[in-house]
């Protein structure tokens, strides 16, 4: 059986968001599209549809036809049907390029089916409860008893997918629709839960997770050390500590707080405190430290990442930690928006030796785990 593919990838991706369409974002290393189009190696013959706009990417795509798509989808299947017309396959599937997961067990289904049928498309049952809404309330129930999620690739035999195209008026959600309208008989094939549709920007993270990225887990670390000034107090893990020194520093000197941040950054890769809060940069100069941390805990949450825990030790003879434990692990976790079982602030001291020994300022070490999945 003759076979080929068109992989419809003209839409703009609204949905999805981002400054390129969802076809074009790199996911693990490559675009959606080239996974998508990986997925069928195997066909001697690939026609895809690009926008107009991006035709110039063609080149990219080597051993594919490529042809300009129209308004809507329906109408990107008909421009590559008609590419394919002058040397007609038995047989075309059709497919999204936003559908990147795509097996070779569904793709084999579909073609072993058309053998015996005008087409085959793969669908999985409705397992939910379906509910019609109105207002943002519950309206109704539905009954989901025969129905299914359409997927692709929807697979024809070409000349009667061709005709059915040339003939259909009007929208069509797929290529089912356009079929079922030339009484083209479709045959169910079993789809698979993984053969996502990216439509919506929390798709890419999905369609990565299935891809095989795994789980992505960091560990930073930073230190911080300031010296003693005159004062009477410290600020320690966002607490305010009395003493009989303060410590020098161009914002609060925050010691534990700033390694926490550091190594917060550290997880990200991201550089340090010292370069995103420049020292030189006066709008900082007695800065509160929660500014850094949130700043650094916003980078990790804009970066798909999860802080799991951070642990933070205080290494100084005084003042005594112990009292302002509690108090240090909640500002820390609050600042974090984390719970407080997440956090860990300690302290010790260095029996005396090196600078914390003389008291003459307090260092501090910190872990942070950042998680990504
Ligand atoms: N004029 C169009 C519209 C859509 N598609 C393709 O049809 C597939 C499924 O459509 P959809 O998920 O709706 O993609 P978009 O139209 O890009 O998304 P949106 O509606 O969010 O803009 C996608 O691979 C898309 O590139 C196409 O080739 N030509
Ligand atoms: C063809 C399709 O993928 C079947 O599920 C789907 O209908 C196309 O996407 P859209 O969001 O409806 O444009």
């Amino acid at each position: 059986m003759n076979k080929a593919v068109i992989i419809v990838a003209a839409g703009r991706g609204v949905r999805a968001g981002g400054d390129v369409p969802k076809q074009w974002r790199i996911i693990q290393d490559r675009t959606v599209l080239s996974h998508t189009l990986e997925r069928f190696a195997s066909f001697d013959r690939i026609v895809v549809v690009l926008h107009p706009d991006d035709m110039h990417r063609a080149a990219e795509l080597e051993g594919c036809t490529c042809v300009a798509g129209g308004v809507s989808r329906d109408a990107s299947v008909r421009n590559g049907l008609e590419a394919l017309a002058t040397d007609a396959p038995d047989v075309v599937l059709i497919h999204d390029a936003a559908r990147p997961l795509v097996s070779e067990a569904v793709i084999t289904r579909v073609v072993d089916a058309l053998s015996a049928h005008d087409g085959a498309a793969p669908a999985v049952a409705v397992t939910d409860a379906l509910w019609v809404g109105k207002d943002g309330n519950v309206d109704g129930t539905q009954d989901r008893t025969n129905l299914f999620r359409a997927q692709t690739p929807q697979g024809f035999r070409f000349d009667k997918i061709l005709d059915a195209h040339r003939n259909y008026s009007g929208a069509a959600a797929d290529d089912v629709q356009v079929a079922r309208a030339a009484g083209l008989d479709v045959l169910i094939v079993e789809g698979d839960e993984a053969n996502i549709k990216i439509t919506g920007p929390d798709d890419f993270a999905r369609a990565e997770r299935h891809l095989g990225a795994g789980m992505d887990i960091r560990t930073g670390n930073g230190y911080d050390v300031h010296a003693f000034t005159e004062g009477d107090h410290v600020w320690l893990c966002g607490v305010k500590v009395p003493h009989t020194k303060s410590l020098k520093g161009h914002s609060d000197a925050d010691v534990g707080m700033h390694a926490v941040t550091d190594a917060i950054y550290g997880a990200l890769g991201m550089g340090d405190i010292g370069q995103h809060f420049p020292p030189s940069d006066p709008q900082w100069k007695g800065a509160a430290s929660h500014i850094f941390l949130e700043h650094a805990c916003k980078l990790a949450r804009d970066n798909g990442f999860t802080i799991t825990h951070v642990d933070c030790t205080l290494i100084c003879e005084a003042p005594k930690v112990g009292p302002h434990h509690a108090a240090m692990k909640s500002a820390m976790a609050t600042i974090m928006g984390l719970s407080e079982d997440r956090v860990s602030v300690k302290a010790t001291t260095s029996e005396k030796l090196g600078f914390t020994g003389r008291e003459e300022g307090i260092a501090s070490i910190a872990t942070a785990t950042l998680v990504k999945l």
